[in-house]
């Protein structure tokens, strides 16, 4: 039976997620923090800025005012940029029930606490019910119907399985697990993967680099993820591997595209306006280098990431430099 589904935050992936459920037969309401937006998308039945030729079923209504939106909501999916997680849970905690299920959709670590979306939901509002679905899924295609597959984890098993129900179709496989950490983490990581392997492609480098980003990539998330007490499995699965490929091969990937322009030599913040959505890797960059130096854990690629991104190093400099790092085995 169709649920009554509320969606914070009406960017690409909102919309792309709007259009999935209400296919599968739901009744969605979708908030955007803008209101020109909300409109937009209520009256051109499409969000043309951030998913152009896709087209929002009419089921869907968008609307700038939380209450509006959050009426009557069996679901509460969030998809706001990461690093407004902890200010939009603080906007609507008020107007939570209690072991309402909410759904992390966003792909980031908070600056300074290095928390995953779920735990900021968590902090901000102890009684719901926390899933995070995450997994290789560019909204430009789930938006098009194009078979995807990804992964609702939770803590919560009953929680994880209300999930894949309400998404679940022929075109949008859902699987549960219940490596919260680690699905977060991977979809988290593989942001920074992304834009140095768009940076690699910038530069010109080739297949093989991005080959070795791709893998190293995968041992740098996973001894993040034994710190944090994710299973390394998680790792192997459509949460890590399966995203960082696609993250980091595809243009639609907005932190590979914007990878690509500073590897062809514009700055960071020439790059985000180019690409004018959010390019969650900057700022995770930033966490996931800060927690690494705080839990001991060697994270090379990080690193360098870092020195580029906010300390202007050279990108070519920086591929040397991990090049030339001491001789090692490679399954330490
Ligand atoms: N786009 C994708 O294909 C995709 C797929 C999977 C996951 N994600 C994740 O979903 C999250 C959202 O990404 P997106 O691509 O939809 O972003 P986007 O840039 O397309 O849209 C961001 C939206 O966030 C909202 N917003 C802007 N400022 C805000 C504020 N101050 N407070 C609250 N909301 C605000 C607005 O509705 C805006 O349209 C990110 O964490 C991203 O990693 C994106
Ligand atoms: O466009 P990106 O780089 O933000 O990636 C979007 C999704 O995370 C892909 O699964």
């Amino acid at each position: 039976m169709g649920k009554n589904i509320c969606i914070m935050g009406a960017g690409s992936w909102g919309t792309a997620l709007s259009v999935l459920l209400a296919t599968n037969g739901h009744k969605v309401r979708m908030w955007s923090f803008f209101k020109e937006e909300a409109e937009g998308i209520n009256t051109h039945r499409e969000n043309i800025a951030k998913l152009p030729g896709v087209w929002v079923p009419d089921t869907v209504t968008c609307t700038n005012d939380v209450n509006e939106a959050l009426q009557d909501a069996e679901a509460v999916i969030m998809v706001v940029p990461s690093e407004f997680m902890r200010s939009t849970m603080k906007t609507i905690k008020g107007a939570l029930k209690d072991n309402t299920i909410v759904v992390s959709c966003s792909k980031g670590l908070e600056d300074e606490t290095f928390l995953t979306m779920s735990q900021i939901i968590k902090e901000e509002a102890p009684n719901v019910r926390v899933v995070a679905l995450s997994g290789p899924s560019h909204a430009e295609e789930v938006g098009r119907s194009i078979p995807t597959a990804i992964v609702a984890a939770s803590v919560d098993n009953e929680a994880a399985l209300f999930v894949q129900d309400i998404f679940m179709s022929p075109m949008f496989r859902v699987y549960t697990n219940s490596d919260i950490i680690g699905v977060e983490l991977g979809g988290a990581i593989k942001n920074v993967i992304a834009l140095c392997a768009g940076i690699s492609d910038g530069l010109g480098f080739g297949d093989n680099t991005k080959a070795a980003l791709m893998t190293r990539g995968i041992t740098e998330m996973s001894r993040l993820g034994e710190i944090m007490g994710a299973k390394p499995k998680t790792f192997s699965g459509l949460a890590g591997i399966g995203d960082l490929i696609v993250t980091c091969t595809s243009m639609h990937s907005r932190n590979r595209r914007a990878g690509i322009l500073i590897g062809k030599g514009k700055s960071l913040e020439e790059a985000l306006k180019e690409v004018a959505m959010v390019v969650e890797g900057v700022n995770t960059t930033k966490a996931a280098y800060h927690m690494a130096k705080k839990m001991n854990v060697e994270m090379p690629i990080t690193n360098q990431a870092y020195e580029v991104l906010f300390n202007g190093k050279d990108a070519r400099q920086a591929v040397v430099d991990l090049m030339m790092r001491d001789k090692k085995l490679e399954n330490v």
